[in-house]
């Protein structure tokens, strides 16, 4: 019997769903320790909108959690933002919030992370330059990552995240493709279980290129490498064309899919399945899970958000700590 993990959990935006989603999460027993890095009045007013009991205790104190009570480590924001209205002058402490914890999972103090959602264009307006968590979390950490979103139904990878479209094909190459594709891999392998996984491939162009007839990034760069690594063994499907890749039944024929860029793949999962998918980061050296959805300002204090995402964000990260602390025991 292994350990019970210690899960960093950050709530994101302080305007958004984020802190009472948290505070939902809180009401609930988990198979992990969750200790909430943010700031302590926003988890208490978005308690208080939906009106449920929320404490806040010493991380050092876990024999004290329970339903409704909460380990916290405050970060504390600059601004009190009203719900649905983020501040700029809160971006610093909302990515403190997170460089803080994935700090604690580097260090060991906390065996995976877990968050929610960030408003990308507020931290940027607070004169912060941020694309996403993912790439916080890869820069921060020295490693190269991949964005994976999962649900019930299909994993869908990324060889592309935030990124203008104007720039994805200048960013899809072969050196690219085949580090995206090994930290995919390892990471069927080693976190979810299958000794030898199956990974579909889409193409960038309408219809995989046509042949070459409407684009050659397949015939130059996909083919030659999916073929090379077929020669070591792997199991790959593809180039597919991206509009008939996700039929149903097809889906069953692969373990992942690789997409080439966001909204190539992003669309298909949420639409499959939005309350119950997650966020991977792929390749760091702790597990990260992410809800799927944004900061949902609209919703914000109101009492509605559904907490489904953040709850399988939960239970995914347990279950990927739990595994390592095993794996590492075992060592
Ligand atoms: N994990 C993340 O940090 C994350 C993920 C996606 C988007 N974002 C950011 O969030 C911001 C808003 O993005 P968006 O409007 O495109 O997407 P969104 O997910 O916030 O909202 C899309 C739709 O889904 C609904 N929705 C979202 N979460 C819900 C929930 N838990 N329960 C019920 N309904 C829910 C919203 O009301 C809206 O209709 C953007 O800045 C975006 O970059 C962050
Ligand atoms: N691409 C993600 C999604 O659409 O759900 C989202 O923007 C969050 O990504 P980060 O975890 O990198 O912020």
């Amino acid at each position: 019997m292994t350990r019970r993990p210690r899960l960093a959990l950050v709530p994101g935006e302080p305007a958004g769903i984020g802190p009472e989603l948290v505070v939902r999460a809180a009401q609930r027993d988990w198979d992990a320790q969750l200790i909430c890095y943010g700031d302590r009045d926003t988890l208490l007013r978005a308690a208080d909108a939906i009106g449920l009991p929320l404490r806040l205790i010493s991380p050092n104190d876990p024999s004290a959690a329970g339903p409704g009570r909460l380990a916290h480590v405050e970060i504390p924001n600059r601004d009190r933002a009203a719900f649905g209205q983020p501040e700029p002058r809160n971006a610093r402490t909302t990515i403190a919030a997170l460089e803080v914890a994935a700090n604690a999972c580097l260090e060991g103090l906390c065996d995976g992370l877990v968050t929610g959602p960030v408003h990308k264009a507020a931290i940027n307006d607070g004169g912060i330059p941020y694309t996403g968590t993912t790439e916080l979390l890869a820069t921060q950490a020295g490693r190269v990552v991949v964005m994976m979103l999962a649900n019930d139904i299909v994993r869908v990878a990324l060889a592309t995240t935030h990124l203008p479209l104007r720039a994805v094909p200048d960013a899809i190459t072969a050196a690219g493709l085949e580090c995206t594709l090994r930290i995919v891999r390892d990471a069927l392998r080693d976190d979810f279980g299958i000794a030898a996984p199956r990974i579909a491939v889409l193409g960038l162009n309408p219809h995989a290129g046509e042949d070459g007839h409407l684009g050659r990034e397949e015939l130059d760069i996909v083919i030659p490498l999916l073929d090379r690594l077929r020669d070591e063994g792997w199991t790959l499907i593809g180039p597919l064309p991206a509009d008939t890749a996700f039929l149903p039944a097809k889906l069953p024929g692969f373990d992942a899919v690789l997409a080439m860029y966001h909204d190539q793949g992003l669309p298909v999962l949420k639409y499959s399945g939005f309350e119950r998918a997650v966020n991977l980061t792929l390749g760091l050296p702790y597990p990260r899970v992410a809800v799927d959805h944004g900061t949902a300002l609209e919703l914000a204090g109101r009492g509605i958000a559904d907490p489904s995402s953040l709850f399988a964000a939960i239970e995914t990260c347990t279950r990927l700590a739990r595994a390592r602390i095993a794996r590492t025991a075992a060592a």
